[in-house]
C-alpha cells in the first residue's frame, strides 16, 4: 500500500483535528495515491487521492445520517492532504520508512462543499482526489465523496504551503 502523507507529516505540523496522527481525538485521516486506471506509467496511473474514514456514533445529525461538518472536515483534510502529496511528489521528495518529516505541509485556504444527497451512517466515506492545479506554493484539488458507490458530496480545496509563522504559533 502507498504510504499515507499525514505519517509524514514533520511532529509539530502533525497536531490537526482531522488529519493529525498526534491528537488522539481527532479523525487522523490518511491519505494516499491511489490507480484511476487512467494512465500507463506508475506516475500517470497514481493521478488519484484516496481518504477513507468510517464515521462514529458521534458523528450524526440526524438518526441515520451524518453531520455536514464531518463531511466538510473530511474533505478538506483529504484536500490538504492530496496538495501535500503532490507537492512532495513534484520536489522529487521520496517518503522514506513509516513515519518521517519528509512531507510538504499544506493548510486550507479555500474550502467549498456541496451536499449532493444525505450520507448514511454506517458505511466508510470514500473520498477521491484529484490535482487540478499545481501553481508555486498554491494546488487546487477537486474531490468526491462517495457511499456505498453512491457520490454523497464533492468539494473543491485550494490549498497553501504552511507559513512559517503557524508553527511558530503551534
Ligand atoms: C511549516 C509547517 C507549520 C505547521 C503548520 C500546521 C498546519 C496544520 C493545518 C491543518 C489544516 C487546517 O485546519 S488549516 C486552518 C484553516 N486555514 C487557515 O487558518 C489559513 C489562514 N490563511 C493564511 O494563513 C493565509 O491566508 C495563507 C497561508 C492561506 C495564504 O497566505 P500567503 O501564503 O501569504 O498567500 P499569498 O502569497 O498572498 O498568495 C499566494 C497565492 O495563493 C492565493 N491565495 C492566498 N490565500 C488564499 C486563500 N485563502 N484561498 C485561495 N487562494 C489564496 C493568492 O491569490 C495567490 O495566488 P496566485 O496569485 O499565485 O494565483
Amino acid at each position: 500500500m502507498e504510504p499515507a502523507i499525514q505519517d509524514h507529516y514533520p511532529d509539530d505540523a502533525a497536531a490537526c483535528y482531522g488529519c493529525g496522527r498526534l491528537n488522539d481525538q481527532g479523525l487522523q485521516l490518511k491519505t494516499r495515491w491511489v490507480s484511476d486506471g487512467s494512465g500507463e506509467t506508475a506516475t500517470e496511473t497514481e493521478s488519484a487521492t484516496e481518504t477513507v474514514f468510517t464515521p462514529r456514533p458521534e458523528h450524526t445529525a440526524m438518526p441515520g445520517f451524518v453531520y455536514g461538518g464531518l463531511v466538510a472536515s473530511v474533505i478538506d483534510c483529504s484536500g490538504t492532504g492530496s496538495a501535500s502529496l503532490a507537492a512532495t511528489r513534484d520536489r522529487g521528495i521520496d517518503l522514506v520508512g513509516e513515519t518521517g518529516s519528509d512531507a510538504v505541509r499544506f493548510v486550507t485556504g479555500t474550502l467549498e462543499v456541496r451536499y449532493q444527497r444525505p450520507t448514511p451512517m454506517g458505511p466508510p466515506l470514500v473520498v477521491r482526489g484529484r490535482i487540478a492545479e499545481v501553481k508555486g506554493r498554491k494546488v487546487t484539488v477537486e474531490l468526491t465523496m462517495t457511499a456505498n458507490g453512491e457520490t454523497v458530496a464533492t468539494g473543491r480545496v485550494i490549498a497553501l504551503e504552511a507559513p512559517d509563522t503557524m508553527r511558530a504559533a503551534g
